[in-house]
């Protein structure tokens, strides 16, 4: 495939008496004990939540991480009000349920197309706990990180980590190298197929898992979910959480819907079934726990 051109990501250039930015007010979450209980099953396994576990992986091939599926939705499986909008669908409870997610796994991933609608902080606001390093999936290194992007700010506020960013370019912006080398964080390599210009998940999973992360949450948005609830793809989710929040966002909406499959018989079928389900209603909310029917 010929190589496409690249979208200009140069960070804006810090002027030398730049004031450098507060960071955000910080914000303290509570996940009762009693709720924590109800999640643990769903949880990876003690060893593999906090970051590098490598030293203890006996072969390459048991370093894939536990992959947690997560996000929260509408009635209509909307997560977002339109393609670049950040819309609020957690209600309290459901959102330090999130932030207790986040706290049990060693990273966090999310597509680019989350990382420049939603600017996130991605790190765990309940007090005393760890927050888990960001994971940003660009493989065309098109994410325009500068100093001020909260993640950042969190990072230098020692309120968060800095991102690892999973990319095919193999010459990112030596400027955002340089920034993300600064708070700690750097460009991860993956080859991307030729034809699609995509990665296959099971690579980007190895890659992470040799940095010594042994479990990944997954948070978003549309397109990362629903690659990963196609099939073969699938069969690396390890645990869904869902949060469905009581409200419709009506259509042109960020959409959850995994391609559909077709049947013996040449009809439609649905591709997937969650089993080992849990409903646990958390304030206003339910959040669904289970895993992919095999
Ligand atoms: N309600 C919730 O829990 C969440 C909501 N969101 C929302 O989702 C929306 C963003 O979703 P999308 O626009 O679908 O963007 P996205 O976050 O899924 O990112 C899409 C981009 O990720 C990269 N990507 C995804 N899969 C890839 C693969 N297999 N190989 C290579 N690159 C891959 C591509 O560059 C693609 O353009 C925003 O509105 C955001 O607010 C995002 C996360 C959680
Ligand atoms: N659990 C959940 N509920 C919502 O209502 C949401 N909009 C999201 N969005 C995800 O959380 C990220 C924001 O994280 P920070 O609060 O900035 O740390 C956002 O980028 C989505 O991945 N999640």
């Amino acid at each position: 495939m010929q190589a496409q051109p690249r979208a200009p990501i140069s960070p804006p250039p810090a002027a030398a008496s730049a004031p450098t930015p507060a960071p955000p007010p910080a914000e303290t979450l509570v996940f009762p004990p009693s709720d924590a209980a109800k999640l643990t099953s769903h949880l990876p396994p003690q060893h593999l939540q906090s970051q590098d576990q490598d030293q203890n992986a006996p072969t390459p091939q048991s370093r894939r991480p536990f992959v947690t599926l997560t996000f929260a939705t509408s009635l209509d499986s909307s997560l977002s009000l339109a393609p670049g909008t950040r819309t609020v669908l957690s209600g309290p409870q459901s959102k330090a349920m999130t932030h207790h997610l986040r706290a049990h796994h060693a990273a966090i991933l999310i597509g680019v197309g989350t990382a420049v609608a939603d600017d996130p902080g991605l790190n765990c606001r309940i007090a005393g706990a760890r927050s888990p390093r960001p994971v940003v999936v660009d493989p065309r290194a098109r994410w325009a990180l500068h100093r001020d992007s909260k993640v950042l700010q969190l990072a230098r506020a020692g309120q968060g980590l800095a991102p690892f960013i999973v990319t095919a370019e193999r010459e990112p912006s030596a400027g955002v190298a340089a920034l993300l080398a600064e708070h700690g964080g750097k460009f991860l390599f993956v080859e991307a197929a030729a034809e699609t210009g995509r990665f296959s998940w099971a690579d980007v999973f190895d890659v992470l898992g040799r940095e010594g992360l042994g479990s990944i949450m997954v948070e978003g948005g549309g397109e990362v979910i629903n690659s990963l609830l196609a099939e073969p793809e699938c069969e690396l989710v390890d645990s869904v959480i869902v949060t469905i929040a009581p409200t419709w966002l009506g259509q042109g909406g960020v959409v959850v819907s995994p391609p559909r499959t077709v049947g013996e018989s040449g009809r439609p079928s649905a591709p997937l079934r969650l089993t080992g389900v849990e409903w646990h209603p958390l304030g206003e909310d339910v959040v669904l726990c289970g895993k992919i029917l095999r």
